[in-house]
């Protein structure tokens, strides 16, 4: 049966190479409001390059976006921005210097209403959005049971921790699909139990739509709506975690690599 509801992003024949190396070949796939959509596939098989298409790092030479029914045939960054992506990445890019308030504050810059100009001859509204901004920082490093890091300068954390402050961050800009770029490498079994339960209360809470790549699989067959599966930058697979899971092509690409699939 067909889904009534049409996809909120929704990828059409993308390709992107990079010189001679096709990172994506002509790979097409949907994303539903609200649901945990994940990326996986063996070490090169394109995962990032497509997170980078999604928001527009990354310019492909073929293909379309639709976004929300409009057709583009690229995302430019502030597009992204401003149609509520927010995004994490596979190292780091938290501003190490300053506090977890503080970069869960600059988290909230999209949503920061009043302009610069504003700013300068309103002083009054740009304080009570200020006001409102740390608020709502406030609120998100409570969901992220962080309260007692938030005056702690973040190269003092340990890494789980670093990792918990950039989803903060990225939250923090109330995003509508939330792009994950191995939010839990690296990290410990009971990081990654948390880390799991925080991205899916923000699913469920907020309804936030998750786009998210990860290579330990039982974390991704836990919390996936459906996976879509690349391999040496084509999709050899796409659907719920089961069918996936049990398709011939997909446990042939992770053969004799490090990961396994399930
Ligand atoms: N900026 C770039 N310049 C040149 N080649 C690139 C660039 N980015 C990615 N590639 C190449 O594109 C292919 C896909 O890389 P990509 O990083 O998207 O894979 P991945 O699935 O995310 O891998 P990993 O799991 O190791 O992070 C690889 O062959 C990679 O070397």
């Amino acid at each position: 049966m067909q889904n009534a509801i049409p996809p909120l992003l929704q990828l059409r024949g993308i390709s992107l190479r990079f010189g001679g190396v096709a990172a994506l070949a002509n790979i097409s796939f949907d994303v539903q409001e609200h649901e945990v959509r994940a990326i996986i596939g063996p070490n090169g098989a394109g995962k990032s390059s497509m997170l980078n298409v999604i928001n527009g790092i990354y310019c492909p030479q073929e293909g379309e976006i639709v976004f929300n029914g409009e057709k583009r045939t690229r995302m430019s960054t502030r597009m992204a921005a401003a149609a509520g992506f927010a995004r994490t990445f596979q190292n780091i890019a938290l501003f190490q210097g300053m506090t977890v308030l503080e970069n869960v504050v600059a988290g909230r810059n999209l949503k920061f209403k009043a302009s610069l100009l504003e700013q300068a001859v309103w002083f009054g509204r740009a304080r009570r959005e200020e006001a409102a901004q740390r608020e709502k920082a406030e609120e998100v490093i409570e969901f992220m049971e962080l309260e007692r890091y938030r005056k702690k300068v973040v190269s003092q954390l340990p890494y789980g921790l670093q990792k918990r402050v950039e989803l903060a961050r990225a939250l923090a800009a109330e995003p509508r699909i939330l792009l994950l770029d191995e939010p839990m490498a690296g990290m410990n079994a009971e990081e990654k139990r948390e880390m799991c339960r925080f991205i899916l209360n923000s699913n469920r809470r907020d309804g936030t739509t998750i786009i998210l790549i990860e290579h330990d699989m039982s974390v991704v067959m836990d919390i996936s709506d459906r996976i879509v599966v690349l391999d040496y930058g084509r999709k050899i697979a796409d659907g719920q975690p089961k069918c996936v899971r049990d398709n011939d092509e997909v446990i042939r690409a992770y053969l004799g690599r490090s990961e396994r699939v399930g």
